[in-house]
């Protein structure tokens, strides 16, 4: 039996792109969504108005002809950036949002802040300017479990930051835990979250038992099945506070399996057949556009998208590799463990 699902086309609001090779292999990939917040942790780090230009130049060189994607540039945030600099770029129209990485958290994450008090002129500068700062919310203390982690930012850094820096709009990235859901949900109109797709779909068990399985590794680290739970309920929950952000974060395979293998998942490929599929199984498929198409456009003050894309559910299932190529390597595709009958179109 066939069934269609008409939106408004969806936007990426967390989205990594990478350069060179890699960008050419997985911009296509995305090429289907609206807005990207691309993400700026590339080696080095994207840090000027300028880098920020040349890079989504890049970009747009990688996009297949007629693509929607818009990409919607962010500046990294290190020690040293000036509020003029940051200001100067969101007034030229070249970025959207800033991006705090705390050194040290995550991939890529070397150059970043490494007490938030330092940068506490740019934040105040940002939230007179109405600029979005992103942030990867966890502490990096090696005596904190990996696992509490975010819910060890909330309390010790961005709560206090929140109350120092009023105004300020944050978007808390890729939450994980039941806590950031409660935290993101009490936080008010300047606050909200992305949920990634695959931490709809797979639990710490995805990684760990019965085999270690590098693929399933990313960061923040999948939590126990009550914080799985918890981050479907606010998904399909429709609140304007929750959006989608996938954290698509293409590594090659030599990247990730060795011994000490880097975090990420590639979700691009199939992030909307597998959304579909969740909100369907939640019974929430009337609370799909608002997940994918409108909350995230609204919390940036965007208007959303005009166009629109047509989910069509067939008994085939939509075949999708289980590999990229980019350059000389290969990419491997999130597998979320069950069958994908959506099938994306544009209509
Ligand atoms: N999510 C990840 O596991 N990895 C991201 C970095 C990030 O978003 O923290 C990456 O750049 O590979
Ligand atoms: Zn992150
Ligand atoms: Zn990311």
């Amino acid at each position: 039996m066939t069934q269609t699902l008409t939106l408004r086309r969806p936007d990426d609001w967390h989205l990594h792109l990478r350069d060179g090779a890699m960008l050419a292999a997985v911009a296509p990939q995305s090429a289907g969504f609206g807005r990207a917040i691309i993400m700026p942790n590339l080696v080095p780090p994207v840090t000027t108005g300028a880098q920020a230009a040349a890079y989504r130049d890049r970009i747009r060189a990688a996009l297949p002809p007629g693509a929607a994607l818009d990409p919607q540039m962010t500046l990294y945030l290190t020690d040293t950036t000036e509020a003029a600099d940051v200001i100067a770029a969101f007034d030229a129209g070249i970025i959207r949002a800033v991006k705090l990485y705390p050194a040290g958290a995550t991939t890529n994450s070397a150059s970043g802040v490494t007490d938030v008090d330092r940068v506490r002129p740019v934040l105040e500068a940002m939230a007179h300017a109405g600029v979005t700062l992103c942030v990867h919310g966890e502490v990096t203390d090696p005596a904190i479990d990996i696992f509490d982690r975010e819910a060890v930012f909330i309390d010790t850094v961005l709560d206090p930051l929140r109350r120092k820096v009023p105004g300020l709009r944050v978007v808390m990235e890729h939450i994980t835990t039941a806590e950031g859901v409660a935290y993101a949900r009490a936080g008010g109109e300047d606050l909200a979250a992305t949920i990634t797709t695959h931490h709809l779909v797979i639990n710490r068990n995805a990684i760990l038992a019965g085999g270690i399985r590098p693929h399933y590794y990313c960061l923040p680290v999948a939590k126990r099945e009550s914080h799985r739970l918890a981050l479907r309920a606010a998904a399909t929950s429709g609140e304007a506070t929750f959006f989608l952000g996938t954290d698509s974060a293409p590594h090659t395979d030599a990247a990730k399996l060795q011994p000490c293998g880097c975090a990420g998942c590639f979700t691009a490929p199939n992030t909307l057949s597998i959304l579909a599929q969740v909100f369907q199984d939640d019974g929430a498929l009337d609370r799909l556009e608002a997940f994918i198409s409108l909350n995230g456009a609204a919390f940036y003050r965007l208007p959303p998208n005009e166009d629109r894309v047509t989910l069509t559910r067939r008994d085939t299932p939509v075949a999708y590799p289980t590999q990229i190529t980019a350059g000389d390597e290969t990419v491997t595709v999130f597998d979320p463990g069950f069958p994908l009958h959506w099938h994306p179109e544009d209509a």
